[in-house]
């Protein structure tokens, strides 16, 4: 195993951050730990790392117990933080060097492993730039670079993608898989679901420090009753034909709003044929139709009646 988390309490004053969490992470895995802002998945991290105290609990790393002295260990843990942490008076390559430095002391190696880093996450040509020359998605890959140069054997990264263009954003996530598919175990924390659900091969769904349902994704969208979601650009939908669609036997809910009628369907069934038909056999015209599938926002809306985020944006 390579992460046991056992009934992890962290109070702040009166605040309960993490509510008696236990969950296990197995080699080879990318876990998501998937929660809104505040749900505590910064604070579960740092008590990991053993950068925070904690009330109760245990926490063992690679079979061995996790402490502010466990040297060894944290030799071989990336750790790639929210906030980017780099010196703003050392270029790219004096900053991924001082970090690889911190766990290799061999120049020769290390020189290679800087030069790896570079060009995994494509900051060759940037080698020279001090940090504040970069911008915002090439500082998060520098963030990156500095966390993982030593190839550690699990890498903690704790949204990794905040404010960052879609393009960084997907050369970070495809870099992520990569470093998996070189045998790292990752530890994932986002609010953003999408992407959870592109990289992550289990995930637990966290709010108020609590787990609230765990699994892959494929387990955590069958845990709830929801099918896919059909919406409809409609000019006119009178309220007789709005109550008949909610009767529908396969239909869970069905909304009229803004020109768009919206019905999600049970689990398993299949009605956008039945819809059109139906729509079709009214005189009901329509527009532009979109099909999706549950996400895990449908998820944590079932479980929690909230939102996992406000709005949609990549804020
Ligand atoms: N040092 C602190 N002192 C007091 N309260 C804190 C402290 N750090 C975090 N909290 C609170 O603990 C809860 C969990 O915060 P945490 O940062 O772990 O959540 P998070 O899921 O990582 O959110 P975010 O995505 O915003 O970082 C929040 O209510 C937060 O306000």
């Amino acid at each position: 195993m390579i992460i046991r988390v056992q009934d992890l309490v962290k109070r702040y004053g009166d605040l309960q951050a993490l509510d008696h969490l236990s969950f296990e992470v197995r080699e080879g895995e990318i876990f998501g730990l998937l929660g809104p802002n505040g749900s505590g998945k910064t604070t579960a991290i740092n008590c990991m790392l053993s950068l925070l105290r904690y009330d109760k609990g245990e926490i063992r790393i690679f079979d061995r117990p996790m402490t502010p002295e466990s040297y060894k260990t944290k030799a071989e843990i990336g750790v790639v933080m929210q906030d980017v942490a780099v010196f703003d008076v050392l270029t790219v390559e004096q900053n991924i060097d001082y970090f690889c430095g911190l766990y290799v002391r061999d120049t020769e190696r290390r020189r290679r492993l800087v030069q790896e880093a570079i060009a995994f996450t494509g900051l060759g040509g940037f080698e020279g730039f001090l940090p504040k020359k970069l911008s915002g998605g090439l500082l998060r890959r520098l963030n990156i670079a500095c966390g993982i140069a030593h190839k550690p054997r699990l890498i903690f990264m704790d949204e990794p993608t905040v404010a960052v263009d879609p393009q960084s954003r997907n050369k970070i996530l495809e870099g992520i898989k990569e470093l998996n598919r070189r045998g790292a175990t990752i530890i994932y924390t986002s609010h953003y679901m999408e992407e959870v659900e592109q990289i992550c091969s289990r995930i637990m769904i966290l709010d108020h420090g609590r787990e609230i349902a765990s699994g892959t994704k494929q387990a955590l969208k069958s845990m709830i009753d929801l099918g896919e979601k059909n919406s409809f650009e409609v000019y006119d939908l009178p309220e007789e034909e709005l109550r008949e669609i909610r009767g529908l036997p396969e239909v869970a809910e069905a909304h009229y709003q803004d020109n768009m009628l919206v019905v999600k369907s049970h689990r398993g069934s299949n009605i956008l044929e039945r819809l059109l038909e139906f729509l079709r056999s009214r005189g009901i015209v329509f527009g532009r139709i979109y099909s999706e599938q549950p996400s895990l926002n449908d998820v944590f809306l079932e479980i929690t009646g909230r939102e996992l985020r406000d709005g949609g944006s990549h804020e």
